[in-house]
């Protein structure tokens, strides 16, 4: 049995995706073969974590308190240097960096792009060997090109976005990536060193039977979100419940599942942790832009997650995202405790 067939690259894909549309510049495809270049890097080392120094803690925090291990460190200079190199990006920001960092040189200060990324998602799993991943995502400069690109560039809602995606290194190392035009995941052929299409036009079935939270806080949460949890967990055949519980730890990992299989994933806001622990910008609205792109739906309890103006690049919110008849089921648990509880 023959299992190869012609092999799609990245390359070729988004270069025929550029010729769709005269007006295309190509500097959105540049700079997602650039990504995919880091990503690679990456995954070079991910690979192999055991054998090389890249395994653990790496002795310092990051601006939200976290301690960074070595691999987050890793791939947030891979993606740096990759993009600052690149003269397709003006600027970046990342979950490892305090500030966004605007590249100053000639060819940046004319790029229409910044990209924002979370250059290693699921850091708790690194030592575990548990599938971890990188999540980008890219909006057009609202500075003026010519000079280099400022803060409003970093802060813009999700709904301005661009492009969004994540790679997993997981049993097979994936790059999935989505334009208004739709979803696509490519999976790398390690022989050519390439992504080729796997996945084309992804769909994130209306609904599933998959509920992802990390129960462990549930005594945290509100009456809202312990109603939704007994919802998922009761016996009632007719409509595919109880749902099966599934919890990687790695939001890509997570989301990547669910976007293939149908589910919801939720980190909500707890009495611990009001605004949750996910980070809108490099996360959320990433995540948010892909599953809606995929047909399903993202909101942090009450508001479409890409409608949130971001106010500080670190922010966290609460995320509730998937499957769109799961996430509406969810908003109305979350809404009906809030009717009570702002009655009694
Ligand atoms: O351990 P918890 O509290 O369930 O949090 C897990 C979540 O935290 C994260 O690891 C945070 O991302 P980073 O690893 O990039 O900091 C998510 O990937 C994951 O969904
Ligand atoms: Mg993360
Ligand atoms: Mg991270």
């Amino acid at each position: 049995m023959s299992t190869s067939r012609k092999l799609i690259t990245l390359d070729e894909f988004t270069i025929q995706q550029t010729r769709e549309f005269p007006k295309a510049t190509g500097e959105l495809s540049a700079l997602l073969r650039d990504i995919s270049l880091a990503c690679k890097l990456i995954n070079k080392q991910v690979n192999k974590a055991g054998l090389v120094d890249i395994i653990g803690k790496f002795g310092a925090t990051n601006v939200q308190g976290e301690e960074q291990m070595k691999l987050d460190i890793y791939s947030d200079e891979m993606l740096i240097n990759v993009l600052r190199n690149s003269n397709d990006c003006a600027g970046i920001a990342s979950e490892e960096n305090d500030d966004f960092i605007a590249f100053d040189d000639e060819y940046s200060i004319n790029s229409k792009y910044v990209v924002l990324f979370d250059p290693l998602d699921g850091s708790s799993n690194i030592d575990v060997n548990a599938s971890i991943g990188t999540i980008f995502s890219i909006y057009r400069r609202v500075s003026p090109l010519g000079a280099p690109c400022t803060k409003e560039d970093f802060l813009q809602p999700g709904n301005k976005l661009m492009a969004a995606g994540y790679v997993i290194y997981g049993s097979s190392t994936m790059l999935v990536y989505a334009t208004r035009l739709g979803v696509n995941g490519f999976t790398l052929e390690p022989s050519i060193g390439e992504f080729c299409l796997s996945h084309p036009n992804m769909v994130c079935k209306e609904s599933g039977n998959i509920y992802s939270i990390n129960q462990g806080n549930s005594r945290h949460y509100d009456d809202g979100m312990v109603a939704y949890l007994d919802y998922c967990m009761e016996i009632n055949k007719e409509e595919g419940r109880p749902y099966s519980h599934r919890y990687i730890g790695s939001m890509v990992a997570d989301l990547h599942r669910n976007l293939i299989k149908g589910g919801i994933f939720i980190y909500p806001g707890d009495k611990k942790n009001p605004k949750g622990k996910l980070r809108l910008q490099y996360e959320c609205n990433p995540f948010a832009f892909i599953i809606e792109a995929a047909g399903g739906m993202s909101t942090d309890g009450t508001v479409r997650t890409l409608d949130i103006q971001p106010v500080e690049l670190h922010q966290r919110v609460p995320v509730y995202v998937g499957s769109k008849k799961m996430v509406e089921k969810a908003m109305e648990y979350v809404a009906k405790h809030q009717d009570v509880s702002a009655i009694s």
